[in-house]
């Protein structure tokens, strides 16, 4: 027998979700209709073949993507019924975002880079928290340096630091580990963890990796642009 979710404790709800991108006459579906509920706490591998939709699926549930049919609703609020003013106001904040590639501004030090959006949230001591999040994932020494300064695995550090110093409710991570060597692989995604449960965040990865998601509490395999199968790890 099913229990009934609690609502409180629901991080991201998606229903039926489709996804039709390319033109008007030749358009690709790439999701097909997905349902997926994830709670809060909660640490989420999503697992699928080069294609399957991962990506595309990260960019619905994040809101970095319009849906073309069904629902998100992250923390409550439904992002498909706001304009893309409320929506950035929406995800600000609340969705912090680690990619494979890191994307730190090169023109900003490290701590300027974990900074900034800290201040555009409106925090007001946010060079200070910076460092603090910065001296969490062991870049204390690494303040001023710039992102050519430092090693991939460190850039990678600078990036988690930067997604989670907002205190989002959810994280994402796209392929954290994809550019890195296996030991600092395995570093940062004890690093992720470490600061997702600090945070009490929810934290969704994407990965191709199968041991790397046995690492979460939950395994999400999509083929094809559906779930095909969601499991405990
Ligand atoms: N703008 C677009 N127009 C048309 N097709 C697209 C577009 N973006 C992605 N696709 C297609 O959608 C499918 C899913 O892509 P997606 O990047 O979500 O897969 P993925 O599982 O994350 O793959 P990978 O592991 O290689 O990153 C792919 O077949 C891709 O070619």
């Amino acid at each position: 027998m099913h229990m009934p979710i609690d609502p409180a404790t629901i991080a991201i709800r998606a229903h039926n979700v489709t996804l039709s991108l390319g033109t008007r006459d030749a358009p690709v579906q790439i999701l097909k209709g997905v349902d997926l509920t994830l709670l809060r706490g909660e640490s989420i591998a999503i697992l699928g073949a080069s294609g399957s939709g991962k990506s595309s699926l990260m960019a619905v549930l994040c809101g970095l993507e319009r849906a073309s049919g069904g629902d998100v609703h992250i923390g409550g609020v439904d992002f498909g019924a706001l304009d893309e003013d409320a929506l950035a106001r929406a995800r600000r904040g609340r969705i912090g975002i680690v990619l494979q590639s890191f994307h730190l501004l090169p023109t900003m030090t490290a701590q300027e880079n974990v900074a900034v959006p800290l201040e555009l949230a409106g925090e007001a001591d946010a060079f200070a928290r910076a460092a603090d999040e910065l001296r969490a994932v062991g870049l204390g020494h690494r303040l001023d340096h710039y992102p050519a300064q430092l090693s991939g695995g460190e850039q990678q550090r600078v990036a988690i630091a930067r997604a989670v110093a907002p205190r989002p409710t959810i994280l994402f991570a796209d392929e954290p580990t994809g550019n890195l060597d296996a030991t600092t692989g395995v570093t940062i995604m004890d690093l992720l963890f470490d600061r997702q449960r600090a945070a009490g965040a929810t934290l969704v990865i994407i990965t191709h990796d199968p041991a790397l998601a046995e690492r979460c509490g939950r395994i999400v395999e999509m083929r094809d642009g559906q779930i095909v199968s969601d499991r405990a790890a």
